[in-house]
């Protein structure tokens, strides 16, 4: 077996060249750096070892200023929450920081995989869902919204406690708006600081024929000329109009408001490798969003003093998106985190990602799918919301149902999955309300008691 100075060698050796980590003196002189665990958008993970005391950590390399800053001060206020990761020291660096965090082995995301085969038992979902709960409901006191609420940012300890990591895109409310953000502010009545429009559904990158033909053969959207016949389509599947809109540029259909239709037919066909692409890489290409976006504009800073109230939409892993960040809210509020944590029981019951859509087109076609085509009457204010006038669903079909994709539901879980993947974030649970539904009743008040004493240890 290789002695630890081995291992520390051998992972140096590997990674000298490219991974900061090394050269910090500071860093070394108090932590041994085992093997890498990981890498996110703007971040390495290393497993390491605290010197002092041989106590395994996590050491966190933020590259990017921005989401250094988010996530530091976001653990900070977290300290001692007992559903968070829990930062332990940090060292800052240049650029970004290094966060030494607890070390946790396990994921949800891992969990799921590994139990793809034999569905969780309801029990076994109320468990991680409980758990999850408290995670959002101590994140939310403390003014802070996670933003990117996913299996894989779920971690789990070795001895089974599920605790919310990845504050990189968290945003840190200062206490004067906590209280605004939890009233419904789905209106849309903010903008982006300097108006910054983007392209939504695509890189903003013109492509040329043969690019727009392979990214078509890849099976994201297919280009009709005329209206498609409800007849000829999978179920699945629900056209959408974009009205032409410049936004729009990357199928080049500005001019011609072509009608696109999002594949969802292929799903089965694609899972397995969209359902990975897409897991891992949409923060990537939100992250590229959000900064060719904001390049010019400081929209956006964490902390008390600077924070103005103006939301970017550019959050979240698609599949876990809140409907009202895929029509381009920029005020919404906590709600956002509780319509993936809606996704997530139904990933949990389910075993798998209840729309795993391919583009964010396509992801709010999915979900229109099974929930029906929003309007007024259901969300009250889904008309001001930016790009409402910009697509609009063709669809007269009746809506597929949460109940039909949730075959394994039982009637508690499922009016629970109802109360949290509705359209209007008003009429959301919150964290808490949720807890004390009855899908975990004959808990509910020792949940309540929980709640009382406050989350913290
Ligand atoms: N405290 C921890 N203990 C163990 N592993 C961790 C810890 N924190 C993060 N990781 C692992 O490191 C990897 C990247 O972490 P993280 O998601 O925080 O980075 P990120 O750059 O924000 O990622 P992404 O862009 O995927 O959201 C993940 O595989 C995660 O499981």
């Amino acid at each position: 077996m290789e002695s630890e100075e081995e291992e520390e060698g051998a992972a140096a050796a590997r990674f000298a060249s490219s991974w900061s980590i090394y050269e910090n003196r500071e860093v070394l002189a108090r932590y041994a750096v085992l093997d890498p665990i990981g890498s996110g958008a703007y971040s390495d993970v290393y497993h390491g070892k605290r010197r002092d005391d041989g106590l395994h950590v996590a050491l966190k390399e933020v590259h990017d200023g921005k989401s250094s800053s988010r996530e530091l001060a976001a653990l900070q206020l977290l300290t001692n929450s007992s559903h968070v990761v829990q930062l332990l020291d940090h060292v800052w660096l240049h650029p970004g920081v290094l966060l030494v965090l607890e070390f946790l082995p396990g994921s949800l995301a891992e969990v799921i995989e590994e139990r793809k085969e034999i569905p969780f038992q309801e029990f076994e979902a109320r468990n991680w869902m409980e758990q999850i709960l408290k995670a959002v409901a101590e994140c939310h006191s403390a003014g802070i919204l996670h933003r990117d609420l996913k299996p894989s940012n779920l971690l789990i300890s070795s001895d089974g406690v599920l605790k919310v990591a990845d504050f990189g895109t968290a945003l840190v409310l200062p206490v004067e708006n906590v209280e605004e953000a939890v009233k419904d502010s789905s209106s849309g009545k903010k903008k982006l600081k300097g108006g910054a429009e983007f392209d939504r559904f695509g890189s903003g990158k013109k492509l040329d024929s043969e690019e727009i033909e392979a990214w078509l053969q890849g099976g994201s959207f297919k280009l009709k000329s005329a209206a498609t016949s409800s007849e000829q389509q999978p179920e699945t599947m629900v056209p959408a109009q974009i009205r032409g809109s410049k936004s729009y540029d990357r199928l080049e259909i500005e001019d011609s408001g072509t009608e696109v239709s999002p594949r969802v037919s292929d799903a089965e066909e694609e899972e397995d490798g969209a359902r990975r692409s897409s897991d891992r890489n949409d923060r990537y290409s939100d992250g590229e969003w959000e900064k060719t976006s904001n390049k010019d504009s400081d929209w956006y800073k964490v902390g008390n003093d600077d924070f103005r109230g103006e939301m970017t939409d550019c959050v979240g892993t698609r599949w876990y998106k809140a409907p009202e960040l895929l029509y381009g809210s920029t005020s919404y509020n906590f709600a956002v985190d509780l319509w993936a944590v809606g996704c997530i029981l139904g990933e949990l019951i389910q075993g798998e990602p209840l729309f795993p859509g391919a583009s964010d087109i396509d992801q709010l076609s999915r979900v229109v799918r099974v929930l029906g085509v929003p309007n007024e009457t259901i969300w009250p204010g889904i008309s001001s919301l930016p790009d409402y006038d910009k697509i609009c669903f063709n669809d007269d079909r009746p809506p597929v149902t949460l109940a039909r994709i949730l075959p394994r539901a039982s009637g508690e879980a499922l009016r629970l999955i109802e109360k949290l993947l509705v359209y209007d974030p008003a009429s959301r649970l919150s964290a808490s309300q949720a807890l004390s539904h009855e899908f975990f009743s004959g808990r509910a008040s020792s949940i309540d008691a929980w709640l009382n004493a406050g989350s913290r240890k």
